[in-house]
């Protein structure tokens, strides 16, 4: 594409050099630049991009977007000047890629937790159904068969823009988006047209970066403000969990129509007789026109009903039939990594679970409290450089709900593993301690709790869910928390 077609959008610009280059792919990655690349130089959280325009250049850019003077430019690079590029990004990013989004019925689903299961759940229900969809999140960009792992939950414009081309070009017809706070927040989004825009729930995670619950919050308004305001908007739908106190700030934020759903009476879309049996969960779904459809969902935990409900929601704006909704909800077979069972081979079991902030820890041990007849033994621990505030508060509801809990590491990164312990032992009751081991090595507090699990026992090994990676200062161990199980299993026989 010429250049300035690529920047036909694009206002307020200032131009030194040849309009009409040929570009052949944008990055904000001077390691990535290819020739014939565009690189966008943004101010980032660690460094400048406008100190790498050089290695863009010798990497062959043929342009450089930058919104501060760059000397030392040579003839035959062009410069274009604008404002702010993080401004500017999205927009260069979806007219390279055609604006994919216009093609497609995006569908975005943001809130604390629940938006990985969620996201599947629509994506498989809708996919069964006949309507072809892709999937962008934190486990990958998915459409039918093929998989491309991502690095953010909602990746940066570039990335998103080329996905959502891929997932239009083999013939999708929606794409589920999971939509972080940060990706709101950083403007990765942008561009994207939503029909439908979801929220789970909102409590305490990431306020090393929201620094505090109200900004938190807020980030995520962005995903329902921009729904409805205009008369091509009408039939664009907010899906709000009635049940968290939050929906009614997105509500009155939002001009879309909004469909409520959870277990309270007053929901538009309601679970009603909801009973935990094994593994599985039964309820009813009220909709608001009164009929009552009866759900088996293959998975445990009334968190899931809540995801269940809301991808019913979704669904239900897609114009699916119910019939479809529900024979999609009792096929998903749920994900890796998320109250996921490793091991039934013995008379206790142990299940490997994402939470990895105090609202999904609290959910993984109801649940496996519900789902277990002898004790719950859990190990867990709490990552480093990110949020330290949440670290006493997840410390004190292990303690509160599992029988006997073994604290240990998660991904430390440069953190020394002392400092968190400190900050978890901050959360916890001395009149606890009796039932709190603290083992530094994550594969030992694994083979500690499985040799202490009997008959009829859960081990519940939480943080790191479907990761393969676990990084203590500059180790990086290749082992998911499912491989460390299976080789204490091993050495256990
Ligand atoms: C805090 C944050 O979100 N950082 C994101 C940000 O990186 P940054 O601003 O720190 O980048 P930087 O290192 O300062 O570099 C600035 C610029 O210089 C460029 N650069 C840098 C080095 C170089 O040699 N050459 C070069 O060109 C960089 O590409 C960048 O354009 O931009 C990067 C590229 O888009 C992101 O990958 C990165 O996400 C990091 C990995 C991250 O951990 N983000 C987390 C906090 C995040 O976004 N999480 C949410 C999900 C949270 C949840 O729900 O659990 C997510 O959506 O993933
Ligand atoms: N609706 C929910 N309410 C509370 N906790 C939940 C809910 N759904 C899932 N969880 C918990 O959160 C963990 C992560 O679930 P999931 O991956 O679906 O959330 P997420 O929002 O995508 O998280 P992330 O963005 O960090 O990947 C689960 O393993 C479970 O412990």
């Amino acid at each position: 594409m010429k250049l300035n077609q690529l920047l036909k959008g694009i206002l307020f610009k200032q131009i030194t050099g040849n309009e009409e280059t040929e570009i052949s792919c944008i990055h904000t990655d001077s390691r990535s630049v290819k020739p014939g690349s565009l690189f966008i130089c943004l101010s980032g959280f660690k460094a400048d991009g406008h100190q790498f325009a050089q290695q863009a250049i010798q990497n062959g850019a043929s342009a450089v977007m930058v919104e501060k003077p760059l000397p030392g430019v040579p003839d035959g690079v062009t410069v274009i000047t604008v404002p702010e590029t993080k401004r500017v990004l999205p927009i260069v990013a979806s007219t390279f890629y055609d604006h994919p989004s216009c093609k497609l019925r995006m569908i975005g689903i943001t809130g604390t937790n629940g938006k990985t299961t969620t996201s599947h759940m629509v994506e498989h229900i809708l996919n069964k159904s006949g309507c072809s969809t892709g999937l962008i999140g934190t486990l990958y960009m998915k459409h039918g068969e093929l998989q491309v792992p991502t690095v953010n939950t909602t990746p940066d414009p570039i990335k998103l823009q080329g996905f959502l081309r891929l997932i239009a070009d083999r013939g999708g017809r929606c794409a589920v988006l999971e939509v972080s706070s940060h990706g709101l927040d950083m403007g990765r989004v942008t561009g994207c047209g939503f029909h439908t825009a979801v929220f789970t729930n909102l409590s305490h995670d990431h306020l090393d970066f929201h620094h505090h619950m109200d900004d938190y919050r807020q980030s995520k308004e962005i995903l329902f403000s921009r729904l409805g305001n205009s008369a091509d908007d009408m039939l664009k739908t907010a899906i709000l969990n009635g049940d968290d106190e939050s929906s009614s700030y997105y509500a009155n934020r939002t001009s879309a129509q909004v469909l409520s759903y959870g277990l309270n009476s007053g929901n538009h879309i309601r679970g009603l007789d909801v009973r935990c049996s094994g593994s599985h969960q039964q309820f009813l779904i009220k909709t608001y026109d009164g009929e009552h459809h009866s759900v088996t969902l293959r998975m445990p935990g009334i968190h899931n009903v809540y995801n269940a409900l809301a991808a019913a929601a979704v669904c239900f704006c897609e114009g699916m039939s119910w019939e479809d909704i529900v024979s999609g909800l009792e096929t998903f077979e749920g994900i890796p990594g998320r109250f996921e069972d490793i091991s039934s081979a013995s008379s206790f079991q142990v299940t490997v679970d994402y939470a990895h902030n105090p609202g999904g820890l609290r959910a993984a041990l109801i649940t496996a409290r519900d789902v277990t007849k002898g004790k719950v033994i859990c190990v867990m621990g709490c990552r480093g450089e990110r949020d330290k505030l949440k670290r006493p508060i997840m410390a004190g509801i292990a303690a509160d709900l599992a029988d006997h809990v073994i604290f240990t590491s998660d991904n430390s990164y440069a953190e020394d593993i002392e400092n968190i312990f400190n900050d978890m032992k901050q959360g916890l009751e001395r009149a606890k301690m009796d039932h709190i081991q603290f083992i530094k090595d994550r594969k030992e507090a694994i083979q500690q709790a499985v040799s202490s699990a009997a008959a009829g026992d859960r081990v519940v090994i939480t943080g790191r869910g479907h990761e393969k990676e676990l990084v203590t200062g500059s180790a990086v161990q290749k082992a998911s928390d499912a491989d460390l199980v299976k080789e204490c299993m091993h050495c256990n026989t």
